[in-house]
């Protein structure tokens, strides 16, 4: 018997938000429902001006939305008093792009802040602040001034800050996009690592599809104030149904730029329609389908692009191979591949868009 221990810690439901401007309406969130459940990395990506700070915004209600209704641990907020949503909102830890420490606090200050208003002796708070330090490890920094600090490191401060009020709930908006490649990382490997160890949900907002591959479990998409897509990591990346979702979804492959220089070197023709995408999920073999089509179709295939990664656990490769041979025997080899385990696509010259 199965049973299913999964509690839905967030859930919106046709959230719309419009904001009155002195010439028009802007439809920043429209008809958006999704369901976050405990102990996930849920992660949310579009570009500039999508909606996605306004989403996330809603479910602490920071923003009250003009339709649609926020549960968070199955109980309505939109219902709630002041003092009750004030409550409920401590249980919401969030980060930001640009950090929002106080400049005239230490590091320990920033973190203890959020501890002054509640009833604790200072020896508690101190023990608190230590340990957040710890896990953020910046308890050599305790004294340091933010203005002392690299972004990483204030970022970690505001990591700190967020989860002293012991939230169930961590939202970050953007908190990687001032930073540069190799803190992204280290800061996603915090995050990944506050999602296990404290069993904290965590919601990213971000516009990098990396960002999303490093510690996402699941995945939605927006594109002006409405959710196009959503699904696993493995969904997302193996099946992307959306345009834009396979334009991020390239992009973050490599295959875009890929493509692009392939069109420009000028190695592919447009009458010719030999050139295919392969997509691998799980442990097919690649080697094998270039050989195949020679022993079989006495088709080439020449490895124009490859890119294979583990996504939690599973192998996704993506390659560009160029047939060669006779029309016949390339129909005869498209027609083998897509019987095969493997999903398989024509790229139309056309469709290759260089800047
Ligand atoms: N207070 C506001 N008043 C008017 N328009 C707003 C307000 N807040 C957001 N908007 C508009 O709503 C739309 C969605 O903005 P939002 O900040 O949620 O998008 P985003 O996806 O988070 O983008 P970014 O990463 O640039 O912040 C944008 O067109 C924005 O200009």
């Amino acid at each position: 018997m199965t049973t299913n221990t999964q509690t839905n810690i967030i859930e919106l439901k046709n959230v719309a938000v419009h904001f009155q401007t002195s010439d028009r309406q802007v439809d920043a969130v429209q008809d958006v429902s999704l369901t976050v459940t405990a102990g996930d990395v849920y992660g949310i990506i579009g570009y500039s001006g999508a909606g996605k700070s306004t989403l996330v915004r809603v479910i602490n209600l920071l923003q009250r939305p003009n339709q649609g209704e926020v549960w968070v641990n199955g109980q309505n907020l939109m219902t709630f008093k002041p003092a009750a949503l004030r409550a409920a909102r401590r249980n919401i830890g969030m980060i930001f792009q640009h950090f929002n420490l106080m400049n005239s606090r230490t590091v320990f200050g920033n973190v203890e802040f959020p501890l002054l208003d509640l009833k604790m002796s200072a020896a508690q708070r101190t023990e608190k602040v230590n340990k957040l330090l710890d896990l953020v490890g910046l308890s050599s920094m305790a004294q340091s001034y933010p203005s002392q600090l690299s972004g990483g490191q204030k970022q970690r401060v505001a990591i700190a800050r967020a989860l002293a009020n012991d939230p169930q709930i961590l939202i970050s908006d953007e908190a990687t996009s001032a930073l540069d490649p190799q803190t992204t990382t280290d800061i996603l490997n915090l995050l990944a690592d506050v999602n296990r160890k404290l069993h904290i949900t965590i919601v990213i907002i971000t516009h990098e599809m990396d960002a999303i591959k490093q510690i996402c479990q699941h995945v939605a998409v927006m594109d002006q104030g409405r959710l196009i897509e959503q699904g696993s990591l493995l969904d997302i990346f193996g099946h992307p149904q959306q345009p834009l979702t396979k334009k991020f979804v390239d992009s973050s492959t490599q295959l875009t730029p890929a493509l692009q220089e392939i069109k420009k070197s000028g190695l592919i023709q447009p009458h010719k329609q030999n050139l295919i995408e392969l997509k691998f999920l799980g442990n097919s073999a690649q080697e094998p389908i270039v050989v195949a089509l020679y022993k079989k179709f006495q088709v080439e295939a020449n490895i124009l692009f490859s890119n294979i990664e583990q996504l939690q656990g599973t192998t996704v490769g993506i390659m560009l191979l160029l047939l060669n041979g006779t029309n016949e025997n390339i129909n005869a080899a498209w027609q083998y591949l897509q019987q095969s385990q493997v999903e398989v696509k024509q790229i139309k010259y056309s469709e290759i868009e260089v800047d």
